[in-house]
């Protein structure tokens, strides 16, 4: 019997109006079938949430909130092992990354946002004007109410909990659609923290395809929507929703780039690259996709990051060293494939990769593709701008300090960027100066869950992290009481 994964609504599994296949990327292989929620199902997935707003969740203060939080933490950190097989069977990552980054941030975000909501204070002021009206400001914060939540592939239980951590930190309530390739995690979450006491209602999932997204974020009952993904399906969400004004959180796509000075470590600098082009086979909306680097250390760096790509273990998730898996489907593969092939159209070099490696007989239904390399290819190139979302990268280099920052900003997107300098002055001088809202120095992906985290231009609208998750998720009521 094939494992079914249901929709999960007001504290029980419930079925769905019909099924569709969840594949495991490893091998091609059905890895369960997912049941469907329509209109009707969403309604009662809302309704709920709706319901526990109304209900005890709504009237619970923020300490008993908070120790119901902490325990989903201790529950999903007994339940690391579910957790992990659930992730892996959807997405066919490396075991080593699916426990250091995926399930150990699940927790870890529980945590954070915990302690933030434990820990805040309220905006107060004594005011007093010349005219004497003094007067007592206190800011309130109350829960935006019930939250749709659409979350990606690539993540999927890391980006989840990091916004279902914050909106119920805050007394929201919350409905879930995870993306149809990793449905797993999202619906085991939901009995994990029903044993952790969270009251039913609280957190609901239905599964689907965009049109089950669409009738989530376009919901009557449905305060605000909080989105990771595609740029272009942020876009269509921002125009379902613009006649509601309804609040938006976005953390959306990127073509993030780093800059290689000749003055950097080459050693460490080829090491942070390889990290940051082909971590989770560089299907992370951080990952470097531009790297543009100082000329006279071009060809050394080309080479080191030629030999570090080469060193990669391409492998499955459980097998010992594996250091890269499949892409998330086919459909991907073809998408990631079809740049390589138009960077080879377009004059490129391929100095490693752009091809679809032979893989064992048993795996060979899996999604699998190669680190790719390009150089040669001009920095307004249609590769260089748009986003792959795979494991491959443009080399180009540039000779003044000035022309490397004009290159790096010259996007449409605005989300992470890399610099790589031994030169403190410089460090500071440049990170600054890159349209992005996170900006690395001789490090990638290196988190505070407390700073604050997202995008401008195509990148997002909005930041989530710390506090700034709480100016989402919270609506403040500034009360002024005359002295
Ligand atoms: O690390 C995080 O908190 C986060 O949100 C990562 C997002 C990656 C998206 O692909």
């Amino acid at each position: 019997m094939v494992d079914q994964i249901r929709n999960f609504i007001n504290g029980e599994y419930v079925d769905g109006v019909g099924t569709f296949d969840d594949i495991n990327p490893v091998d091609g292989s059905l890895a369960a079938q997912v049941h469907t929620a329509d209109k009707g199902v969403v309604d009662r997935a809302v309704k709920a949430a709706r319901d526990a707003l109304n209900g005890p969740w709504g009237s619970m203060s923020t300490p008993e909130r908070v120790a119901i939080l902490r325990r989903i933490a201790d529950r999903i950190e007994e339940r690391f092992d579910d957790l992990l097989a659930a992730e892996i069977r959807d997405t066919g990552k490396p075991v080593e990354l699916a426990k250091t980054l995926d399930v150990y941030r699940a927790s870890a975000n529980f945590r954070s946002f915990t302690d933030t909501a434990a820990s805040a204070g309220l905006d107060a002021f004594i005011t007093e004007p010349a005219n004497g009206s003094n007067a007592l400001m206190y800011a309130v914060r109350k829960p935006l109410g019930v939250v749709g939540v659409i979350v990606p592939w690539n993540l999927p239980l890391l980006l989840l909990t990091w916004k279902v951590a914050p909106a119920l930190a805050t007394g929201n309530t919350v409905v879930v659609k995870p993306s149809e390739e990793t449905p797993a995690s999202a619906a085991l979450l939901g009995e994990i923290m029903a044993e952790a006491g969270l009251p039913d209602g609280v957190y609901n999932v239905v599964h689907g395809y965009g049109d089950t997204g669409a009738l989530i974020t376009t919901h009557p009952d449905v305060d605000g929507v909080t989105f990771t993904g595609e740029s272009k399906t942020g876009s269509a969400i921002q125009k379902a929703v613009s006649d509601r004004v309804l609040p938006v959180s976005f953390e959306l796509g990127g073509k993030n780039a780093a800059l290689v000075f000749e003055d950097a470590n080459i050693e460490e600098t080829v090491a942070g690259l390889t990290h940051s082009l082909f971590t989770n086979s560089g299907q992370v909306c951080l990952c470097t996709e531009r790297v543009y680097i100082q000329r006279p250390v071009f060809d050394e760096v080309v080479a080191g990051l030629k030999e570090s790509a080469q060193k990669l273990k391409i492998g499955t998730p459980y097998e010992e060293g594996t250091q890269f898996g499949p892409l998330i489907s086919a459909k991907h593969r073809e998408k990631v494939h079809g740049y390589a092939r138009l960077a080879k159209e377009h004059g490129a070099e391929t100095i490693i990769g752009g091809e679809i490696p032979d893989m064992p007989e048993e795996l060979a239904g899996g999604s699998w593709y190669t680190p790719t390399l390009w150089t040669g290819l001009e920095h307004t190139d249609q590769v260089m701008r748009e986003e792959v979302f795979g494991p491959v990268a443009g080399l180009i280099p540039f000779d003044t300090e000035e022309e490397a920052v004009r290159m790096a900003n010259d996007t449409e997107y605005g989300l992470a960027s890399a610099i790589w300098t031994t030169n403190l002055e410089r460090a500071h001088r440049v990170a600054p100066k890159m349209n992005v809202g996170l900006s690395w120095v001789n490090t990638w992906y290196l988190r505070d869950l407390r700073a604050p985290f997202g995008g401008s231009g195509l990148s997002g609208i909005g930041r989530e992290g710390g506090v700034h998750s709480f100016d989402f998720y919270t609506e403040p009521v500034n009360v002024a009481i005359k002295l």
